[in-house]
């Protein structure tokens, strides 16, 4: 595959330190102790989510419908619904506070820092252009590229994203192309001005299982040749077994378990972590897994900490 362009990580904010050694560059993406309530009726939806995302690491967050995956998301993308908002915690990507962010800053920051894909593609392209048009148009808001420079890109990004025949595909509306070819265009446009930041949110649900696992694989592929940190957000374990470095499992607004994917999934220690896993198991999740690191295998799990799932 070819080579996306990368984006040279950000400067440290400080000076070496005396001992010679460079402060590490801030995480692309921090939550801590985030809460979403809803303003209209003060119920609180998502109450204290935390995980830190460094270049090239993936975090993954499983749990059942309306467990507040999705609005973590769209907090952390600055797309809340007008009523629905931060009430505790702190996001910050790259280092600074999103709370400042002005609208200006959240325009600039889409599409060169963050990107985002969801479930449903064909909803988040217009029907009546060419997916290639679409794709120039944000090359040349967002990359100041010309309208030839523009159409000449297109078909490279389409090559990246693994579409056969970028040309014809960019010529293409997107009634013509399948969800899977839909989902690559999405990749594709969320891609094109090189964010460091991806968050997918059920981008592969609505997809056939072998289409799922080629998209996984690009997704995996684009992280290790660009440095992309990710956000994969799944009902699936699966998904987050493949692709995921931590993973935080969410229900009803709270995250029940956290930790690195091989240890949750090894020996999940919330009853409905093991709930979740038992219904993987037809699915042969084991599969994904590396083998368990013989030095924990002896580790005690907390029984005696376990809430009922109900
Ligand atoms: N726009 C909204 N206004 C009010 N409540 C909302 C809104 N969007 C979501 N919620 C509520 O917030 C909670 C979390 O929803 P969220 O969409 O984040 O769940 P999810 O885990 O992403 O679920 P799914 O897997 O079905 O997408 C749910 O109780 C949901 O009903």
């Amino acid at each position: 595959m070819t080579t996306l362009s990368r984006r040279p990580a950000p400067a440290p904010a400080t000076e070496p330190e005396p001992s010679g050694a460079p402060d590490p560059a801030p995480p692309v993406l921090a939550l801590d102790g985030v809460r979403i309530t809803d303003r209209a009726t003060g119920r609180e939806l998502v109450h204290g989510i935390g995980f830190t995302l460094t270049a090239g690491r993936t975090v993954g967050i499983v749990g059942e419908s309306g467990s507040g995956k999705t609005l973590t998301c769209r907090a952390a993308l600055g797309i809340l619904p007008p009523h629905l908002a931060v009430s505790g915690g702190r996001i910050e990507i790259d280092g600074s506070d999103i709370a400042g962010f002005t609208p200006a800053r959240w325009t600039a920051l889409r599409g060169s820092t963050l990107g985002a894909v969801f479930q449903d593609p064909a909803s988040y392209l217009n029907p009546s252009l060419p997916v290639g048009r679409q794709i120039a148009e944000v090359l040349r808001v967002k990359c100041g590229l010309t309208r030839r420079e523009a159409r000449h890109r297109v078909p490279e990004l389409l090559r990246q994203v693994q579409l056969r025949e970028p040309r014809l595909v960019a010529g293409q509306y997107p009634h013509e192309l399948s969800g899977g070819m839909l989902q690559r265009v999405l990749i594709a446009t969320a891609l094109a001005a090189g964010p460091r930041l991806l968050i997918a949110d059920e981008a592969t649900t609505a997809l056939d299982v072998t289409v799922q696992a080629e998209i996984l694989d690009l997704l995996a592929d684009l992280r290790e040749e660009t440095g992309l940190a990710l956000v994969v957000v799944s009902h699936d374990l699966a998904v987050v077994a493949q692709l995921c470095d931590e993973v935080l499992v969410m229900r009803r607004g709270e995250v029940v378990e956290q930790g690195p994917v091989q240890e949750v999934l090894h020996r999940p220690r919330h009853p409905y972590t093991r709930l979740l896993l038992s219904e993987h198991e037809q699915y042969g999740l084991e599969r994904l897994l590396g083998p368990e690191d013989p030095a924990d295998a002896g580790t005690p799990t907390r029984d005696d900490d376990e809430e009922k799932v109900l």
